[in-house]
């Protein structure tokens, strides 16, 4: 199995487990996180959604490239980009908060993932980067619609993008995307990072959480986010494209 799913105590917690591929997201990773978030709207006890990776070295290297270099055409990048796109939608309009365990490296996609959240809990040894542009293409999954309504600094939010590196946990607290740095275990620092939200009753969460959701309506997210999604489907067949995926893949051979 590619991911792992549990519920501990109302905390879900999802879990990208392909530490081979440096977590990378498969369809098995977007059908079990499209599942886990069903679940969320329909189990009434859910308090948190947490979303993290298998091992250290990784949170989420992004899409699987070399699953998905064999879509060539802007439609058929279009057709996977958007169901993750859909999927990260519904994963930042959640009415309980959500929390990326930042355990290891989130690059590509896994920082759109991450971004998606409400709040991003950065072990201190990781790097994070939107590094797309490396590859000659933009976000994807409409990580870059949801970096700029972080708070973030504009400044800091448009050079993350077009820098297209990664950046360390220092600094990703410095410039706003960070929440928190932590050392130790990931288990004690999600535990402290929640353990005043626990004491307040879920109502008050879900309401904070329509404050910012009618906000995000207004300022037409979903058009937004699928306007970016539409962009890189765009960008993904050229040859600049094909060629940087090629050279990723035979890095190591
Ligand atoms: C498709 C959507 C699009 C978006 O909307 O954003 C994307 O996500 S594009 C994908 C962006 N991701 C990348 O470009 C991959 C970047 N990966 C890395 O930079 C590094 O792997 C890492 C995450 C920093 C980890 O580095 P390290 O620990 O040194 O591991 P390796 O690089 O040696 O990788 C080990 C192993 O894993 C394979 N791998 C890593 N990432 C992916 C990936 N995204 N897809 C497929 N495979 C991946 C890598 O090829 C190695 O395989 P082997 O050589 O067979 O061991």
């Amino acid at each position: 199995m590619a991911y792992k799913m549990e519920n501990n105590d109302g905390i879900v917690t999802f879990t990208i487990d392909r530490q081979e591929k440096r977590n990378a997201v498969n369809d098995e990773v977007m059908e079990g996180l499209k599942e886990t978030i069903s679940y969320i709207k329909h189990q009434q006890d859910v308090r948190f959604l947490v979303v993290t990776g298998s091992g250290e070295k990784a949170f989420c290297s992004g899409g699987d490239l070399s699953e998905f270099h064999s879509l060539h055409t802007e439609e058929e990048a279009f057709s996977m980009l958007s169901k993750m796109g859909h999927i990260l939608y519904d994963l930042a309009t959640l009415r309980v908060p959500t929390i990326a365990l930042v355990n290891g490296a989130a690059v590509g996609g896994g920082c759109e993932i991450a971004t998606a959240c409400d709040f991003r809990l950065v072990a201190s040894h990781v790097k994070c980067g939107f590094i797309q542009g490396t590859l000659s293409i933009t976000s994807g999954w409409g990580g870059g619609t949801y970096l700029f309504e972080r708070g973030l600094r504009h400044d800091h939010a448009l050079k993350m993008l077009i820098d297209a590196k990664s950046y360390n946990a220092q600094r990703l607290y410095e410039m706003g995307w960070a929440s928190v740095v932590f050392e130790g275990s990931k288990e004690k620092a999600l535990e402290n990072f929640i353990v005043d939200m626990r004491e307040i009753h879920p109502s008050v969460h879900q309401a904070y959480k329509e404050i910012q959701l009618r906000n995000w309506k207004e300022k037409n997210m979903y058009e937004r986010v699928m306007e970016e999604i539409r962009l890189c489907a765009k960008l993904w067949e050229s040859d600049a494209h094909n060629e940087a995926v090629q050279r990723f893949l035979n890095k190591s051979k």
